[in-house]
């Protein structure tokens, strides 16, 4: 792995490829519509044309680590040989994993994603519900080995609210970012910190609500909900004026169904770009 933090690496990334990440989502409708079966097999092959058609088209690709996890250890002897995979073709990978534990559990969990076991990879998600500070092992392995951390803090689906938002002016969302910022606030780098945050496309009225100023924050923000939860390129404008070199936008659903033809999926890729480019 470079000597570059990851934020850096992650700006220069986005620079190069454009905005989007792409999920690696091995849905079982997916799986039916590509002819796969739905098994760990099935999902090899689908992750397998996610690298080879969508790799090169996006600044990062994202496997959601539950659509390995159902098929148990066999699903994620496959995650495993994905992020490999994606290592040796310098794909920068996000492991969607939401891991959050009390310290000492967390310790493991940032060991396996951010260590050195086969699973480890560049960046990971977190939960923070159980208190920010209860990620610390995980920001101080990110810092100290040159990967990176997507906090959530308002998430795209509509039943976050229900946490995100209390406090209302001091919301809990509002305390996740501060934290955040403070966290890169605490490191050297020079386009954006390693710590970032997930927030959703899908969230502009939230952010003008609960009075959420992203202007200053200075990590790199992960951003689901483009394409197939209904946002759109002006929504992500809207949300992330004036930071929109930091924002890695997230499609999994919205390119993945153009599978499992290689170039389609290529097409789609750069389709997506465009319309993020282009807006
Ligand atoms: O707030 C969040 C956090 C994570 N996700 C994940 O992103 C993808 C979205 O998939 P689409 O098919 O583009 O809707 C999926 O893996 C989610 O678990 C999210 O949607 N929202």
């Amino acid at each position: 792995m470079s000597s570059l933090g990851f934020g850096d690496r992650l700006a220069d990334a986005i620079e190069a490829k454009g905005p989007l990440c792409i999920g690696i989502d091995p849905h079982v409708q997916l799986l039916e519509q590509w002819g796969l079966p739905l098994n760990a097999d099935g999902v090899r092959a689908f992750a397998e044309a996610v690298l080879e058609g969508c790799g090169d088209h996006a600044a990062a690709l994202k496997p959601q680590v539950a659509f390995f996890e159902q098929y148990g250890s066999a699903g994620m002897a496959v995650l495993e040989d994905v992020i490999a995979e994606a290592k040796r073709r310098n794909i920068i990978i996000v492991a969607d994993a939401k891991r959050g534990d009390i310290g000492s559990t967390m310790k493991a969990y940032s060991d396996a994603w951010l260590g050195e076991s086969p699973l480890a990879t560049d960046s990971v998600t977190l939960s923070p519900y159980l208190g920010f500070e209860s990620l610390r092992p995980a920001f101080d392995a990110a810092h100290s080995k040159g990967r990176g951390t997507f906090v959530l803090a308002l998430t795209s689906n509509p039943e976050g609210k229900s946490v995100q938002h209390i406090g209302g002016a001091q919301s809990v969302a509002a305390n996740i970012v501060d934290a955040a910022r403070e966290e890169n606030a605490r490191q050297e780098w020079s386009a954006m910190g390693s710590c970032g945050l997930v927030v959703g496309a899908t969230v502009a009225d939230a952010l003008e609500k609960l009075k959420i100023d992203l202007s200053s924050f200075n990590g790199p923000i992960l951003a689901p909900g483009y394409g197939a939860q209904g946002a759109t390129a002006a929504d992500l404008y809207r949300v992330f004026a004036g930071i929109e070199n930091q924002v890695l936008v997230n499609s999994s659903r919205g390119v993945l169904s153009h599978g499992p033809n290689l170039q389609k999926l290529a097409e789609a890729c750069d389709m997506s770009r465009e319309d993020l480019l282009n807006r």
